[in-house]
């Protein structure tokens, strides 16, 4: 078999245009400037230049571009004869030869059909669309290189759409595989290709890392790796780089792995810098609240609140995590660590994500505070004008110690007396600015300022903050996404609670579900029916909660039947979610808007109507509405079949366990973390090459160096950081 190979410059097939082209865009960077901006006076003309293209796709620095690796490749280094090539069926292969014939034919359909010939035989290209001036360009006797998947037509061996290139007698190929990389619309490969390799030429790529560390977890060297998956010989491992397993690969992985992990610990080491209110004092709220109390707290809510008391007592801000399944308790301990706040003479303020949540958390801690003398204060967007003024006056006046509500805390009208710990419940339901704009509404003046210390004068004082969550985090991903935050899990449900029993029920039997719900209202039980997810329309979704509670009314004439849903007053949907809590109501027909917190503890049996169509975290969250008393619960999974392989995933795992760690950790498996996360955490901003799924090994060794760089070689970790993270500060959160 005749292989050719032949040495090249790397840049020999790149089109001269794109050379020049790419200089420009790299040439700020070249000047050594660390953010080049190329491409703003053409695009404050409006004009979209490969330049723009470039900036769009995030890559502004000769270090972007490097740290752009290939999808994949392409292999260009060989060339077969015409003859072998016809032998391989369905490969993809590369030949070359002169054109013998170029035609422009009209039947069956108008096309473009190239002959090229070399010494062992002959094939066909087709092109149904094609430019004119590809008929000129390739004329008679052109040389031509063509790659594709050669097929046997009627009329013998052929290419339909092949890629081709005009090249000249004896030209050389490549001694690489040809890296396809990801690409903005409109930017051609053969351009980036040109301005990495451009930037591959100038750019100091030595090692961040010490040798020790690389050996002792036998890492390649940082340039070596870089250059191989640009440049991969054609002898590399393809599989494995496919798969992102080759040794180069997983440099890069744990490279920014490292990063990850240092950028975090430093935000928590920015943290730590800064100054906060000690709040020691655990006194007559936190004794008469813990009295009030019907129950005592379980293991697990004491050791957390034990984590957070001793977080309180220190003058630096707490930014803890507390993750608990649904119906763990988590608000309890909330209110305890808000106790000890007010106990420490200073104001707290709990934000929830939705109105019906923050109402439910009002109702139940005011009923608590109230009785200890405590003024809680609600503060919602719906508020009645004169009701908002006076808790406004009240939170800014101390008189308010505790306050409680929805998103309407962050307003600029919301000025505290003195703020001390801030708590958000379902953090993950607020963007990262919205909590820090909580955070930020420090203290008021003369306040900040720890008596006799001048230079903590100056530094900013910020309450303590503690982060609420009931979609638990598995371990491997809290390590990486919440490495600059405590942690504390309570891993534990209140005692007495019966085991939810989940049944997964075809739609069609709607009508024996809707005599069980009758039975189970006779027996007392109170009911939820949640009505289908409908993510394109909410007025269709509103529609079906309206139509449900129409049906569920008739067919139950003899019970009370409630309707909640998301577009009803907040006082409309105050009486009704009051009537369900006392009772009044049997059976409560919802949209979503119950998925979080709710809590009544008499309900005891769930209807999920079109349960494929939710997501895992969902089902769990709305399932863990029952559960909460001493009954024995049912939950029923109404679903439309057939149904697709996620959704019989997420139902089956429904059905298997109550366990929202063992959920998640399914749901990180179907999902992968950038969704799980959802839009704050989202993979994509921190993680480019490492994939959670596969690389979990990897964390922990990155974590380890992560700690010893920061302890023993804080100019490494500059470099290293220096080099991932240029221009990606918002990877920096406080
Ligand atoms: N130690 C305990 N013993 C008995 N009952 C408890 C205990 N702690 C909390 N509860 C009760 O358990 C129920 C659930 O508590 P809570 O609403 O705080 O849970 P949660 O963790 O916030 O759940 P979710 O995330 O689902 O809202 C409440 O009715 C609460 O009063």
């Amino acid at each position: 078999m005749p292989v050719t190979r032949k040495k090249s410059p790397a840049d020999a097939d790149t089109p001269a245009a794109d050379a020049t082209k790419a200089t420009v865009a790299t040439k700020a960077a070249k000047d050594g400037k660390a953010r080049s901006k190329p491409a703003k006076p053409a695009a404050s003309r409006g004009v979209v230049t490969s330049e723009n293209k470039l900036a769009k796709l995030g890559l502004h620095t000769d270090m972007d571009l490097v740290l752009h690796l290939p999808l994949r490749y392409e292999d260009e280094t060989t060339v077969m004869s015409i003859h072998d090539a016809s032998l391989r069926g369905l490969q993809m292969v590369q030949v070359e030869g002169h054109v013998s014939a170029c035609d422009i034919q009209y039947r069956p359909r108008r096309q473009l059909v190239v002959t090229v010939a070399d010494d062992s035989g002959q094939l066909v290209m087709r092109f149904l669309n094609f430019y004119g001036s590809q008929a000129k360009q390739l004329a008679e006797g052109t040389r031509v290189r063509v790659r594709g998947e050669l097929r046997h037509g009627f009329f013998g061996a052929e290419m339909v759409h092949p890629q081709y290139k005009v090249v000249l007698e004896g030209a050389p190929l490549p001694d690489a595989l040809t890296p396809v990389y990801p690409a903005g619309e409109g930017l051609s490969q053969a351009y980036l290709r040109k301005a990495i390799a451009n930037a591959l030429t100038r750019i100091d790529l030595h090692d961040t890392l010490p040798a020790s560390l690389l050996n002792s977890l036998k890492l390649n060297n940082f340039e070596e790796a870089v250059r191989l998956l640009h440049n991969p010989p054609p002898q590399v491992d393809e599989h494995a780089l496919a798969e992102k397993s080759h040794p180069a690969w997983i440099r890069m992985k744990f490279d920014e792995l490292l990063a990850q992990q240092l950028s975090l610990k430093r935000a928590q080491e920015a943290r730590r810098a800064k100054s906060a209110r000690a709040l020691p004092v655990t006194g007559s709220v936190t004794e008469g609240l813990l009295k009030l109390l019907p129950f005592s707290l379980t293991d697990a809510q004491q050791r957390v609140l034990e984590e957070i008391r001793s977080d309180l007592r220190q003058s630096f801000p707490m930014q803890r995590l507390l993750q608990g399944d649904v119906g763990s308790g988590k608000t309890v301990v909330a209110a305890l660590a808000a106790a000890q706040a007010i106990d420490s003479g200073f104001q707290a303020v709990l934000m929830a994500p939705t109105e019906i949540l923050a109402e439910q958390h009002f109702r139940k801690i005011a009923a608590w505070m109230e009785p200890l003398q405590i003024g809680v204060a609600w503060l919602s967007g719906s508020q009645k004008k004169k009701e908002k003024t006076e808790s406004l006056a009240h939170i800014e006046s101390g008189a308010a110690r505790l306050v409680i509500g929805t998103h309407a805390l962050i307003q600029d009208t919301v000025q505290f007396d003195n703020l001390g710990l801030v708590i958000v419940d379902e953090q993950h339901r607020f963007g990262v600015g919205q909590r820090l704009a909580l955070r930020n509404k420090s203290l008021k003046p003369g306040m900040a300022t720890p008596p006799g210390s001048a230079a903590q004068a100056q530094q900013q004082t910020v309450p303590h903050q503690l982060m609420m969550s009931a979609t638990p985090i598995p371990r491997t991903l809290a390590m990486t996404y919440y490495a600059d935050l405590e942690v504390s899990v309570i891993d534990q449900l209140p005692p007495g609670r019966s085991p939810i029993v989940t049944r997964v029920i075809d739609q069609n039997r709607r009508e024996e579900v809707i005599e069980r719900v009758h039975a189970a209202a006779l027996e007392g039980k109170q009911i939820y029916w949640v009505c289908p997810l409908i993510e394109e329309s909410e007025a269709l979704q509103l529609q079906t909660a309206t139509d449900t509670h129409a049906t569920l009314s008739a067919a139950l004439p003899g019970l009370n039947i409630g309707l909640v849903h998301g577009r009803l007053k907040p006082v409309e949907k105050q009486i009704v979610m009051e009537g369900f809590s006392r009772g009044a109501i049997h059976v409560l027909v919802a949209t979503t808007v119950i998925e979080v917190g709710v809590d009544v503890p008499n309900a005891s049996l769930m209807v999920i109507e079109h349960s494929e169509r939710f997501g895992l975290s969902q089902l769990h969250q709305l399932r863990g509405r029952v559960g909460r008393g001493s009954a024995a619960s049912v939950c029923l999974l109404l679903y439309q079949g057939p149904l697709g392989g996620t959704a019989k995933q997420r139902l089956m795992t429904m059905r298997e366990t109550t366990d929202g760690f063992e959920i998640a950790r399914r749901d990180l498996d179907i999902r992968g973390p950038g969704e799980f996360l959802g839009a704050r955490q989202s993979g994509e901003a921190m993680l480019r090459f490492a994939d959670l799924a596969t690389d979990q090994w990897l964390i922990e060794p990155a974590q380890e160096a992560a700690q010893m760089l920061l302890h023993n070689a804080p100019e490494i970790v500059d470099r290293h950081l220096a080099r991932w993270l240029a221009g990606r500060e918002d990877f920096l959160r406080v």
